[in-house]
């Protein structure tokens, strides 16, 4: 999740709760006490054409960018493929969890304060504000098999259709793992929740240690498409050396 850190705040009910994935199998969904519907999603095999583009390709084509095109970037992006105004479902991520699978340990919770008028007057209405998360875990995150993200969203007046998130993790110029997460269909002006499961990449030695010796310098971009077409790009840089530097 993108947006103010800083917080976490008590839990919410949720409306609507799923956890989806790909493979061949079907969206696993729970329905809670109160009717919500959690989602869980796994990440789906995506179809690669080998041939690697640049950023720089894909910000000065003609045409909006697709999934097909991000999942053929080598390297972390620098900048953002899309702007903030491009989000025009008004797609808001309000609460992020990321729990440990195995232990069902909570890992990090942040919830986004609420959108005061007072935040409009300071200006942080912002809506460039938050594509940026800077996370520090500890070197036995690495170590973790399974992770779930749990991600709580509001959706604007107009229906989602093929909501679908590809996040790429790259440590310096090495692609670690790609996810591909289909969210669906998400009807105007409701509240979503999903979990999605992060299945990690076997990690050599090696590679754990330059990546907990080097923080920061492993990151992930987040592209989110509505009908193929990228409204949304955060990102994210990660620290594994535990808080020691
Ligand atoms: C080490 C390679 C695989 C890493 C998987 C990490 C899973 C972390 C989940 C959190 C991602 C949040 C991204 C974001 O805030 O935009």
């Amino acid at each position: 999740m993108s947006g103010a850190k800083a917080r976490i705040d008590p839990p919410v009910a949720a409306e609507n709760v799923s956890i989806t994935g790909h493979s061949s199998a079907a969206a696993a969904r729970e329905r809670k006490p109160g009717g919500e519907v959690l989602k869980r999603l796994k990440s789906r095999q995506s179809q690669v054409d080998s041939r690697p583009v640049t950023e720089d390709d894909l910000r000065t084509q003609v045409g909006h960018i697709t999934p097909e095109e991000v999942l053929r970037l080598p390297v972390a992006t620098r900048g953002y493929l899309c702007k903030p105004e491009d989000n025009i479902f008004d797609i808001d991520f309000i609460r992020f969890k990321i729990r440990d699978l195995e232990t069902g340990t909570v890992l990090f919770e942040i919830a986004k304060p609420p959108h005061t008028e007072e935040d409009e007057e300071n200006g942080e209405g912002d809506m460039s504000a938050g594509r940026f998360v800077c996370y520090q875990f500890t070197t036995a995150f690495l170590r973790l098999r399974t992770v779930g993200a749990t991600v709580e969203f509001t959706v604007g007046d107009r229906p989602l259709n093929s909501f679908r998130m590809i996040e790429r993790h790259y440590f310096r110029d090495h692609l670690l793992k790609s996810f591909d997460f289909d969210f669906g269909f998400c009807i105007p002006n409701s509240r979503n929740t999903c979990e999605h499961i992060y299945e990690f990449p076997q990690l050599s030695e090696s590679l754990v240690h330059q990546m907990v010796e080097h923080p920061y310098e492993t990151k992930s971009d987040s592209f989110y498409f509505v009908d193929n077409r990228l409204v949304m790009h955060n990102k994210a840089d990660y620290s594994y050396s535990g808080g020691r530097r």
